[in-house]
């Protein structure tokens, strides 16, 4: 992580923190020039970022996801835990921009995404979901798919990758031309999984991307994540919804937990009340 212990406990503020101190970084304004504030705004701003960002229901018009502030930097590795209906989801497809914000904006790398820029802010900060969706055709289709639509027209699908991700997840080399009806859960998850790997996202938002898989599956998703994000540990994060304690300490440094729509990142809290933060 390469958080300053300044903005560490500062990076969430729900409706249900109300009366924290805030301890975002402060700096005198008026000391710096338009240029320092623009090269000090680009090195030091999140890879993505919420401030205030909420989800309704839209019959009830329910919370499903408080006012929330979070900031995910380049380099973390988070997870996210809470009981099942908490708004873990909620949270990360929020983030993702991929449901509409009752409130509330992102920004990528310090810049608000506008809706021009959303699907290219998708492309970068990717979305796995718990039960992944597989189209007809074999594995090689589902993994060519991406490749057609217009966002990645700079980018071609690379079989040798491709093979090279497979086996890095123990998957046989001719996995690339099996069925994708024929997969099991496992497999499925680890196509979806190579799938996004390949379009060398900046962040990854797993929701529960292990659940209900076998051990040995498990163990494969989490090499293949931890495998991507060796490769560039400084440009690259991770948020990961989980259930199971043992897979929360292994994947994640950095701790979060949902309840009833709200976010809370309770060892930020235990450095405020023991005066750690600044
Ligand atoms: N589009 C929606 N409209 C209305 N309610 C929704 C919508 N999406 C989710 N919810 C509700 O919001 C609550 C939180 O759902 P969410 O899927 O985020 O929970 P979760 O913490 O991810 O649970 P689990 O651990 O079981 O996956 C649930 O009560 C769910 O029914």
């Amino acid at each position: 992580m390469t958080a300053e212990a300044a903005s560490v406990p500062g990076q969430i503020r729900t409706a249900g923190s109300r009366g924290q101190p805030d301890a975002r970084p402060v700096c005198n304004l008026s000391m710096l020039t338009h240029n320092h504030l623009s090269s000090l705004h680009a090195e030091n701003a999140p890879l993505a970022e919420a401030n205030r960002i909420a989800r309704r229901g839209a019959r009830r018009g329910q919370w499903l996801l408080h006012p929330t502030d979070f900031a995910l930097r380049a380099g973390e590795r988070a997870v996210l835990t809470g009981p099942s209906g908490s708004g873990k989801s909620v949270f990360l497809r929020a983030l993702a921009l991929l449901d509409p914000l009752d409130g509330g904006e992102v920004r990528w790398h310090g810049e608000a995404v506008s809706r021009s820029r959303m699907v290219h802010y998708r492309r970068h900060v990717a979305y796995l979901r718990q039960r992944p969706a597989l189209l007809d055709g074999s594995v090689e289709d589902n993994l060519r798919y991406p490749y057609t639509l217009a966002v990645y027209r700079d980018a071609q699908f690379d079989a040798a990758r491709a093979r090279a991700f497979f086996a890095a997840a123990g998957r046989a080399s001719d996995f690339l031309s099996r069925d994708a009806s024929d997969l099991s859960g496992g497999e499925a998850q680890i196509v979806a999984l190579v799938r996004v790997l390949q379009l060398d996202p900046e962040a990854l938002l797993l929701d529960e991307p292990t659940a209900s898989l076998d051990p040995e599956s498990v163990r494969a998703v989490e090499a293949l994540v931890a495998g991507w994000f060796d490769q560039a540990r400084t440009a690259r994060a991770t948020v990961w919804v989980s259930h199971d304690p043992a897979q929360a300490q292994r994947v994640g440094a950095r701790h979060l937990t949902m309840r009833e729509g709200m976010l809370e990142e309770p060892a930020a809290r235990a450095a405020y009340a023991q005066g750690a933060a600044p």
